[in-house]
């Protein structure tokens, strides 16, 4: 690949901690692993000289362009306090390309190769221009070659790796000073006010840091955008100001900090800019004032929208949409190889079309000199996007086969399956642990459950059923994660009986059931029949009212998978439920089956049972999968 710097994978190596670095600012050891397309940095700073280390702030750079889950302005830093050295091995060697800061330049160390001409030519002469150089090397980053697919360290394993660190004081090597050593480095006057405020903000740094998910994320200033739509057909099932309160929930799973936020009436979204020209103008006042470093916008931005909107914005702040939110969190919480495919194969699909916008700028700065450059990599990464992409499907496609067989082996014990579904956070698996005691992960926060749990649950009349908890759905579902996920999805349709459980306690209760439904009509399931639990009873502002509406309206039980008010009926009404789905037999078991007259006690209802010459007659209901097994049986002798 001409004109751009290749890591390919190297087997041999598989650590996670690839350098021990000494950074002249608070950073002092760097963590660097590529994953997918993408190279993922953990920047660590000691609390004390032996001490245990603080994830400081992660940084993420894909050929995207993009640099997530930190701020940008924190690795220019780095660049202006002495410089920095990006390295990277492709196979077996070693090449490290630097920023020098005496002549003011990129220069490749170790070897001369070709992307080294394209900074030079590119290089930086103002500090506005070493930072976009900066973005340039980030953009050079490309893993040909598919990761290595170890199964349980997916994410951790480096197949090839980078190398990052600040050169300090110059000549002193990284083992001959250690980190609290480290003066200071004066800090020019040319650095831009944005990087000041962040210079000073450095200080309550370590309050921006909060556990998501089991880790700790810098906890970037955000600000949210919507559109309310009054044209035909665009009219969204909850109000926009409810719509961007759902969305501030969203960004405070993901780790960000909501800063402010605003809405447009329109009566269609703008095809550019989604928004109007003065309120992009407004917006960059508010960056200003609440020193903004994301934007999210309310709905999925096309293409050409986010494009322009970052350009708009100047590359300050990152832009981003509903539908990067959700995929973000669901990759943050992807536990199991299934998800984490599913969640990967999502992003590239929302990436793909998308890979534009990070080659334009490059054209825009560079001239003549690299003219049709920035098309010719869209391909190559577009290239490399869809490989990933078909190997990702592969991947999915023999995971699903686990998946198949484990549900044929529960399909030749029919035990009826209830699956829980419902809106994120409505309560699910609070609900399945009260159920089942089971310890499934619940918690106050969006998408708590990507994986679909069962568990045996044995109802009040002795009979036993499996309880799946599923994936929570939310309003404007990502059409790609609707896709990626049909098959853990798909678990519904293979169910008896569906219980939808509704947080009845949340002010937008009716239109999450609305939004439920409709993905559950996209499902396909209209056949299977449906319980609906209203759950969250004893936080409901008038209970008792709730109470008089629920039993006005048919299948339809007030709980608290908190307290357990409620449960009592509940197993009533699954018995019910299950028992009009049974059917009735007459059957004659020989002798040498005996443990078929236990599945039948387990399962179905007998209503006689008798000692015949052929064996024990049975006359029971039962569910029909089980009926179909014992076809063959139903004879009655005369
Ligand atoms: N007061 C009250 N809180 C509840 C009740 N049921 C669940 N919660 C709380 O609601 C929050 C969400 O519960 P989860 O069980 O994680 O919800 P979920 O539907 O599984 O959510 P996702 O997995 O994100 O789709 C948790 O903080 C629970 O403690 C209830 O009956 N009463
Ligand atoms: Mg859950």
């Amino acid at each position: 690949m001409e004109n751009c710097l290749e890591l390919r994978r190297q087997n041999t190596f598989h650590t996670r901690e690839i350098s021990r670095c000494r950074m002249a600012t608070s950073y002092s050891t760097c963590h660097l692993y590529p994953h997918g397309l993408s190279a993922r940095a953990h920047l660590y700073r000691h609390g004390n000289p032996t001490g245990s280390a603080a994830r400081y702030s992660e940084h993420v750079w894909s050929p995207l362009g993009s640099v997530r889950e930190s701020s940008r302005n924190r690795v220019f830093q780095s660049v202006y306090k002495g410089g920095i050295i990006l390295s990277c091995s492709p196979a077996d060697k070693f090449v490290s390309l630097s920023f020098d800061e005496a002549d003011d330049n990129w220069s490749n160390k170790d070897r001369d190769v070709s992307e080294h001409r394209l900074f030079s030519e590119t290089g930086p002469s103002s500090t506005r221009n070493r930072e976009s150089a900066f973005e340039n090397v980030n953009n050079f980053l490309h893993v040909e070659d598919t990761p290595a697919d170890s199964e349980e360290n997916e994410y951790r394993s480096a197949d090839g790796w980078l190398q990052f660190y600040n050169r300090g004081d110059s000549g002193s090597s990284v083992e001959e000073k250690s980190w609290w050593e480290t003066e200071p480095v004066e800090e020019g006057n040319a650095r831009p006010a944005a990087l000041v405020g962040t210079q000073e903000r450095e200080k309550d740094d370590s309050a921006r840091f909060r556990i998501r998910n089991g880790r700790e994320v810098y906890g970037e200033r955000t600000y949210l955008v919507g559109i309310d739509c009054k044209g035909a057909g665009k009219r969204s099932l909850f109000s926009i100001k409810d719509s961007l309160q759902e969305l501030g929930q969203l960004a405070d799973t993901a780790g960000l900090v909501v800063v402010g936020s605003t809405y447009q009436k329109l009566v269609n979204p703008n095809p550019k800019t989604y928004i109007g020209i003065g309120k992009v103008a407004e917006i960059q006042a508010a960056i200003r004032a609440f020193e903004v470093e994301t934007i999210i916008f309310d709905d999925e931005l096309s293409p050409g929208q986010l494009r322009n909107l970052e350009k708009a914005f100047e590359g300050d702040v990152r832009v981003c949409d509903r539908t990067a939110l959700i995929l973000d969190i669901f990759n943050q919480r992807a536990a199991t190889r299934e998800a984490r495919l599913q969640v990967e194969l999502a992003q590239f699909e929302y990436q793909l079309p998308r890979l534009t916008r990070m080659w334009t700028h490059l054209e825009r700065q560079a001239g003549g000199m690299v003219k049709g450059m920035g098309e010719k990599q869209i391909e190559v990464d577009k290239r490399i996007l869809r490989t990933r992409i078909s190997a990702l499907k592969t991947q999915l496609e023999s995971v699903r086969d686990h998946r198949q067989q484990y549900r044929d082996r529960r399909a030749a014990v029919p035990i009826p399956v209830v699956s829980l579904v419902g809106y994120t956070n409505a309560g699910k698996s609070t609900f399945l642990n009260r159920l089942s005691g089971a310890n499934v992960l619940a918690e106050d926060r969006l998408f708590a459950t990507l994986d679909p749990t069962t568990r045996r649950v044995q109802l009040s009349n002795g009979k036993e059923c499996l309880f799946t908890d599923t994936v929570g759905f939310i309003q404007k579902l990502p059409t790609q994660l609707v896709a990626a996920f049909r098959a853990t999805l798909e678990e519904i349709t293979d169910s008896s009986l569906l219980v939808h459980v509704v947080d009845i306690s949340h002010p937008m209760a009716q239109q999450q059931v609305s939004a439920v439904k409709s993905v559950l009509a996209d499902l396909d399931v209209h056949h299977i029949p449906l319980l609906t639990v209203w759950n969250k009873i004893d936080k409901a502002e008038k209970p008792g009212k709730l109470r008089d509406e629920a039993a006005a309206v048919e299948d339809t039980i007030c709980v608290s998978a908190l307290t357990g008010e409620g449960i009592g009926s509940f197993d009533d009404a699954v018995q019910r439920k299950l028992k009009d789905l049974m059917v009735w037999v007459e059957v004659v078991i020989p002798y040498d089956q005996g443990d078929l007259i236990s599945i039948i006690h387990r399962l179905g209802i007998v209503d006689e049972e008798a000692y015949i010459e052929q064996g024990t007659l049975i006359r029971a209901h039962v569910p029909l999968a089980l009926s179909r097994k014992m076809s063959h049986l139903r004879q009655v002798p005369m």
